[in-house]
């Protein structure tokens, strides 16, 4: 394998577009995320804030029945639409169409969730984030990922990419088996862990942002929420991809003098945010 290219602040600088004076946010992306479950309505929390803090301009968040107080009361920012089950999401309808949709964060694994996904794939045309649950179904389901639109982001962490590509016997093996099973299914890959790469194609790219505080409860949820948001607002995936990574590594590397490894949280990456995006201007 080639070495990787590195994701650098200068590369980033380059594809941020800092927003215009002249904007609403009706023009400002209008994301959907698609999460939780009975007990993991935080996933939803996580993620819908984490995209509304990355610069979209809307965010509709479905969720099942048992999450709608929950959403509404942690962020009144965000709008709710439920599903009609109480626990856990089965029939996704979407009164909008949405810039850009994250779906997977806490869904869990329900026989009526998998068909509520496969229904939502085959209709879905907007730039789309698969992570989590999403990509649990989908890698017993692997045809399912010829529906989904070219260039789609999925975000497994390596248990979740065992699920979707098998076992490897090597670190090379595993690189090699994600740039066949992404040039194969025309996606990115952002294989999540320590270090971070994100694989489009034959193309390997490692963050340079980041550290161990991240390995905390949600930390991938809120990712879901930034890359969604990155796409809902236009950037392409090939971009978004990087930027979003980038980012949420950038929060934590902020946030460290602060919290310390042990104390950081997922909800101190959304804290941070506002400081990543200013760090970034030119
Ligand atoms: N507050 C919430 O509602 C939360 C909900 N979550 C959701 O809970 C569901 C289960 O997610 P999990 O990821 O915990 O379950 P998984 O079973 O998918 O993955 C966890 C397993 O993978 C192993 N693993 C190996 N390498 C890893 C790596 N580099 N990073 C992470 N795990 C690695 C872990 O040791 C563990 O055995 C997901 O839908 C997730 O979105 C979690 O994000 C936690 C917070
Ligand atoms: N030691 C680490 N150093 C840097 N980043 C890490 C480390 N551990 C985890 N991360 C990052 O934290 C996130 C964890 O995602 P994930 O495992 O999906 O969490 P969750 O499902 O709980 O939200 C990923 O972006 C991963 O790259
Ligand atoms: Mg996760």
């Amino acid at each position: 394998m080639k070495s990787p290219y590195l994701i650098t602040k200068e590369e980033i600088v380059r594809i941020y577009k800092p927003v215009n004076p002249h904007t609403h946010k009706g023009i400002q992306g209008h994301a959907v995320i698609i999460a939780g479950s009975y007990g993991k309505i935080g996933a939803a929390v996580l993620a819908s804030k984490s995209c509304l803090k990355s610069g979209c301009g809307l965010v509709t968040t479905f969720i099942p029945k048992c999450g709608y107080q929950i959403l509404q009361i942690s962020i009144p920012e965000v709008m709710t639409v439920t599903d009609e089950s109480i626990n856990f999401i089965t029939n996704i309808h979407l009164p909008l169409i949405p810039q850009a949709v994250g779906i997977g964060p806490g869904i869990g694994k329900e026989l009526g969730t998998q068909k509520a996904l496969f229904e939502f794939l085959r209709v879905n045309k907007a730039p789309l984030v698969l992570d989590a649950d999403a990509l649990n179904i989908i890698s017993e389901n692997l045809s399912w990922l010829e529906l989904v639109p070219e260039d789609t982001i999925l975000t497994p962490h390596s248990k979740e990419l065992e699920r979707l590509i098998g076992k490897w016997n090597s670190e090379s093996e595993k690189f090699q088996k994600t740039i066949a099973f992404s040039e194969k299914y025309k996606v990115i890959v952002v294989m999540k862990g320590a270090r971070t790469f994100t694989i489009n194609r034959n193309s390997v790219y490692e963050n340079t942002s980041g550290n161990a505080a991240l390995a905390t409860a949600g930390s991938g949820d809120t990712l879901t929420g930034i890359l969604t948001s990155l796409l809902a607002q236009g950037y392409e995936p090939k971009y978004a991809s990087k930027f979003g990574v980038y980012l949420h590594g950038l929060t934590a590397d902020i946030a460290l003098r602060k919290t310390g490894y042990e104390s950081f949280i997922a909800s101190d990456i959304i804290k941070n945010l506002g400081k990543a995006f200013l760090s970034l201007e030119k």
